[in-house]
């Protein structure tokens, strides 16, 4: 029997951000195993005009929970919603939900949190960092409390370089900042808002490293952890891989890609992507209670759970294994192969994808520019156009591959729209997904070094038992199967894209296909018809073409006579 899973055996929960990505999968695994539990208390907020019991239901009978319910019968009974929203004093809690609370909770779970880059400050300074200093305060009130589990991120320190497991000072003080978000108005707020958070990129990444200093300074004598994950992906291999439901982090990227809609970027290939799945993060996190509660470390101890230090993975892997025809040449990644200047070249002086037109330099160029692999066997239905993946790291190339793949055939489809008179649409969700790229390209220009010398320490402190039901060991990762799995869950679970549709989505590629080579041709065509028109050096070279091929004709053609 697993000690871990035995100490949460009769215990009360408390979760927050139990509706989000991990707070749903961290639930799953709770039940599935530790199904005699006492109650997991969730935290919940009405949404989208669904009252609190709606949303746990339309959970519970998710895909996600269907092993849960063969061990777990009873789990509807297990889950208490409490109505909260972490934006209000006292959560908006009612008197006697706050005291059931107080008086029961033995473990907390803290989840919830924006994760949104674009928020104000006002309410993410309220919800990552106010709100974590309430719930500190209520769990400075509970009398049953083992231990206090605060879920941060990798990045709230992705001002530096390298980054321990330790909590790093911010140049102000949380308390100083909530206190002056309570007076100035927005305006002013916006206009500091930069001068606060200096070199974080965002104001996501400096409000969750204001948590973590706020959990420091009010941690009282209660036994508390932080854990850092890197990018959270699908699931590896818990309850089933692939699971994943919503477009943060890379998930939009991978449906933008495989729709077609995205087909460069701005990336360093050899940069470490940092994607670390979410049923490993769950395991982890459940670990991390079973230790703090029971051997009581002296200091509030934190965890990084990334994957690059032991199985790193960059993104030239990453575009390369979901891409459809890899050279499998790693140098040809990258705009610095000659063949990939070359190529770059030739897309400014004739202004279309050249590559395309002669085939068989594209197994030199195509790194992340090779088509997505993944995406032959396993095309998303209804591509805008065929997909591919081109990494730069050069802001002018990418300019250049902004212009040429993406504006420009959103507006030639715009004036078709037009034509046909539909209302014009993808220029707008075009700079949309472009805006959204841009906030993304901190994280996939720049590699990060993270110790894990206390996520280490947990693992030897597992019995083997533990180590494989709470398995946090990245290094037995397959990173082909993972995103083959990734992939194919984004196409299962997010786009909800039935399975029987394959076959028709790869006619439809291979006719994209066709229609990519011949407009490539005609305008190939075309600008050396404009050319030779206007250059007497190319038609000299055209000439010099022509009656080249016709003596090598001649030649064969002689050569096959005589041995005949
Ligand atoms: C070849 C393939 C290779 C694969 C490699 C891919 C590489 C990807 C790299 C990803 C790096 C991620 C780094 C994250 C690091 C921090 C991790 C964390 O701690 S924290 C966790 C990480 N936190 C996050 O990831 C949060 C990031 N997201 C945000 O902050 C906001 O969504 C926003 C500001 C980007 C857009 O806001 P706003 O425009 O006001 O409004 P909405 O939010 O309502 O969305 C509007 C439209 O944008 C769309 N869309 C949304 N997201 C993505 C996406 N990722 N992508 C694409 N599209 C996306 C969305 O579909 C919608 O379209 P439509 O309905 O209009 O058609
Ligand atoms: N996803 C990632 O890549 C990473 C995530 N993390 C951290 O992991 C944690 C969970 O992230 P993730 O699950 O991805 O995020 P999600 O956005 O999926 O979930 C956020 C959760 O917080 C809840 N929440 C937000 N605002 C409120 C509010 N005012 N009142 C009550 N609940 C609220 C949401 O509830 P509702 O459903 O009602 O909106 C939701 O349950 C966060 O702390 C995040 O910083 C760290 C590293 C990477």
């Amino acid at each position: 029997m697993s000690t871990i899973a035995a100490f949460y055996g009769g215990k009360s929960i408390l979760i927050t951000g139990a509706t989000g990505f991990l707070g749903k999968v961290l639930m799953e695994k709770l039940f599935r195993t530790s199904p005699d539990l006492k109650v997991i208390y969730i935290l919940v907020r009405p949404k989208a005009g669904q009252t609190l019991q709606q949303r746990v239901f339309q959970i519970l009978d998710s895909k996600l929970f269907e092993k849960v319910k063969e061990v777990c019968p009873n789990v509807h009974e297990k889950i208490r919603a409490i109505y909260a929203d972490l934006n209000q004093n006292d959560f908006a809690i009612s008197k006697e939900d706050m005291q059931e609370l107080l008086s029961c909770t033995n473990i907390i779970f803290h989840c919830a949190a924006t994760v949104r880059f674009d928020d104000t400050l006002r309410h993410a300074v309220q919800l990552n960092v106010t709100a974590t200093r309430q719930l500190l305060l209520m769990a400075s009130q509970m009398p049953k409390l083992e231990a206090f589990i605060h879920i941060s991120t990798a990045y709230s320190n992705c001002n530096l370089k390298h980054i321990d497991e330790v909590i790093y000072p911010c140049p102000v003080e949380p308390k100083k900042i909530i206190d002056s978000l309570e007076w100035l108005d927005d305006a002013i707020i916006d206009e500091i808002t930069p001068k606060l958070i200096r070199d974080w990129p965002n104001i996501y990444t400096y409000t969750k490293a204001l948590g973590e200093m706020v959990v420091q300074q009010e941690s009282r004598n209660l036994n508390i952890a932080i854990i850092r994950p890197s990018i959270v992906g699908a699931t590896w291999q818990e309850p089933f891989p692939g699971w994943v439901d919503n477009i943060n982090g890379p998930n939009g990227i991978i449906i933008a890609t495989g729709k077609g809609f995205l087909r460069a970027i701005k990336a360093t290939p050899m940069a470490v992507a940092d994607v670390i799945p979410v049923d490993t993060v769950v395991n982890l996190m459940l670990a991390v209670g079973w230790y703090t509660a029971v051997h009581r470390p002296k200091s509030t101890l934190v965890y990084h759970i990334t994957s690059g230090n032991m199985n790193p993975c960059n993104w030239h892997k990453m575009g390369n294994t979901t891409s459809t025809h890899s050279s499998g040449k790693p140098w040809c990644h990258t705009e610095s192969s000659i063949a990939g200047q070359l190529d770059t070249v030739a897309h400014f002086i004739i202004g279309f994808e050249l590559k395309n037109a002669f085939p068989r330099m594209e197994n030199t160029w195509h790194a992340g520019v090779q088509v997505l692999a993944t995406f032959e066997k396993i095309p998303f239905e209804r591509p805008f156009r065929r997909p591919n993946a081109n990494f730069t790291s050069n802001s002018f190339t990418s300019q250049y591959w902004n212009a040429v793949s993406h504006r420009a055939p959103a507006i030639i489809y715009d004036c078709y729209l037009r034509l046909t008179g539909r209302k014009p649409r993808m220029t707008k969700l075009m700079n949309r997904l472009l805006r959204t790229v841009s906030m993304l390209e901190y994280f996939i220009n720049r590699s990060w070094e993270w110790s894990t010398y206390n996520t280490e320490m947990l693992m030897s402190e597992l019995s083997p038992e533990d180590q494989r039901v709470f398995n946090f060991d990245v290094r037995q990762l397959n990173w082909l199967e993972y995103i083959e799995n990734y992939v194919l869950g984004v196409k299962k679970y997010l786009l909800k894209e039935d399975m029987a549709g394959i076959p028709k989505a790869k006619q439809r590629l291979k006719r994209l296909r066709n229609i990519h080579y011949l407009f490539n041709t005609a305008l190939f065509l075309i600008a050396w018809r404009l050319l030779i028109a206007r250059s007497q050096m190319a038609r000299n070279v055209w000439f010099f073409i022509v009656s080249f091929c016709y003596k090598f004709l001649s030649y064969f053609r002689a050569s096959s006579t005589l041995k005949v």
